[in-house]
């Protein structure tokens, strides 16, 4: 089933080069933290470029719940925010559909008020662990009631009076960190979160400039972030960069598929999100940075990327991981076109996606023709070479967006037609993408 309704097949088929420029969505990551920190500042904050795909339309709809008014007015969503500390009861159970990030930030964004919130979302999101960020809220005196394994539906009741935290987060998740700063604005005094790996930075970056004061310190520990509580946060203009994520999927159809050249223009390469496209020039892929520039504080490039027959298999750092998490399925795609093996290790937290994403991978990968193994937190992909992937099967997309995305870009180039069972999940992060890779010259049908 899609996210919100029947199942949608798609397949794709190879038919031609893929060539013009891409015009992305905005950054998922980004357009969330917009929503919820405007909810947490005093006044209007104004967003353009607003990703709308599902996951942060629930996000909107969510922040309305807990009392902001959030309104599009234009190419403008404008967000009317109550203050830290100034979100009220919302009067139902808060569906975040399929979307981890919007979840677990909303559940720390209300951790530290005196109220009472029950979150659901689709049958994917159901499946996800909530602990990771329950036990931290537990810290601050939140209490949390959920199914087993610690599970949505799930009952949050707010700390009338929070403590301050210290915290390590165990695993590599900006979800968890970005959870326990978004509660540490409502209590006093400073919250701290230590983070061994680098994960995206986008909450330190949005929280100082909707006027918090937050440092980070990069120690023997890893990194150190330190948060003053209770400050009033002022509200903001927003331009959301594009996402790095989506770019992912033109940029590597191009790279796979014979004679074409492609221009995606404007992606940010923040470095804890750049990892992909370093990797693809690392195997050989002819991927080039055009135009670098700074946008509001942040490298920003065009990227063009062309048709590669030449890719190599290669071993992908695991201290890279973080930078690219969202990134290694379509990877395995485009290392299915290579020569040699491609070895993908420090990669855990791809079985706590929206699915089992190596799980989802080397299934439909194996069925298409492609050697893959997988331990619990590594997986190699045994490539091809160019012209050698069979193709010609169907595959489950298991109500995950980038699973989906991925095999319809195999299809592009692979010997014989990719089906995905349930094409209907792109829409919670990349509305646009059948229409967009269209325009290319993609062949996507809706059978
Ligand atoms: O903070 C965020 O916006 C995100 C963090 C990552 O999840 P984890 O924190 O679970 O690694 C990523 O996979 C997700 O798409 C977006
Ligand atoms: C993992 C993802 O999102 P989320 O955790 O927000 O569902 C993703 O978009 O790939």
């Amino acid at each position: 089933m899609s996210a919100h309704g029947a199942p949608i097949p798609m397949t794709s088929r190879a038919s031609g080069p893929l060539v013009g420029e891409a015009h992305v969505p905005g950054d998922k990551s980004i357009s969330h933290r917009s929503l919820i920190l405007g909810a947490m500042a005093v006044g209007e904050t104004k967003v353009t470029g607003l990703l709308e795909g599902q996951d942060v339309l629930d996000t909107a709809k969510a922040m309305q719940a807990f009392g902001a008014q959030v309104e599009k007015i234009g190419d403008t969503w404008h967000v009317h925010g109550v203050g830290v500390g100034g979100f009220g009861e919302p009067e139902n159970v808060i569906d975040c559909g399929n979307s981890g990030t919007g979840v677990r930030l909303i559940m720390g964004a209300m951790a530290t008020s005196p109220i009472v919130a029950t979150f659901t979302g689709d049958a994917s999101l159901n499946k996800r662990p909530m602990a990771r960020v329950t036990d931290p809220l537990a810290l601050f005196g939140t209490r949390a009631y959920g199914r087993s394994g610690g599970r949505l539906p799930m009952t949050i009741v707010g700390a009338a009076e929070p403590l301050p935290v210290r915290y390590e987060v165990p695993v590599p998740s900006a979800q968890v960190k970005s959870a326990v700063l978004l509660a540490g604005l409502n209590a006093p005094g400073e919250t701290v979160v230590i983070e061994r790996e680098a994960t995206r930075d986008h909450s330190e970056r949005m929280l100082a400039g909707f006027g918090a004061t937050i440092s980070t310190e990069v120690t023997e520990e890893g990194r150190v972030i330190t948060l003053q509580g209770r400050p009033e946060l002022k509200p903001q203009t927003i331009v959301v960069p594009r996402d790095p994520s989506s770019a992912a999927f033109p940029v590597c159809a191009a790279i796979i598929t014979e004679g074409s050249d492609v221009l995606v223009p404007n992606i940010g390469l923040n470095p804890t999100r750049a990892g992909l496209f370093f990797t693809l020039q690392e195997m050989g892929a002819d991927l080039t940075f055009e135009n670098m520039r700074e946008e509001g504080g942040e490298p920003v490039a065009d990227l063009r990327a062309r048709f590669s027959p030449d890719l190599k298999g290669i071993e992908v750092p695991a201290e890279r991981a973080a930078s690219m998490i969202d990134e290694y399925p379509v990877l395995s795609v485009v290392a299915s076109f290579a020569q040699g093996r491609t070895h993908m290790p420090g990669v855990k937290e791809l079985r706590v996606k929206e699915s089992d994403r190596i799980d989802a991978m080397a299934t439909g990968l194996r069925a298409a023709g492609v050697h893959v193994e997988e331990g619990e937190d590594w997986w190699t992909v045994e490539g091809r070479g160019h012209g050698n992937v069979a193709g010609g099967v169907t595959v489950e997309s298991h109500l995950d967006h980038r699973i989906a995305m991925s095999f319809l870009v195999m299809g592009f180039a692979s010997s014989r037609p990719m089906r995905v069972d349930d094409g209907g999940p792109i829409a919670t992060s990349f509305p646009i993408f059948e229409t967009l890779m269209g325009t290319l010259g993609a062949e996507i049908t809706r059978d």
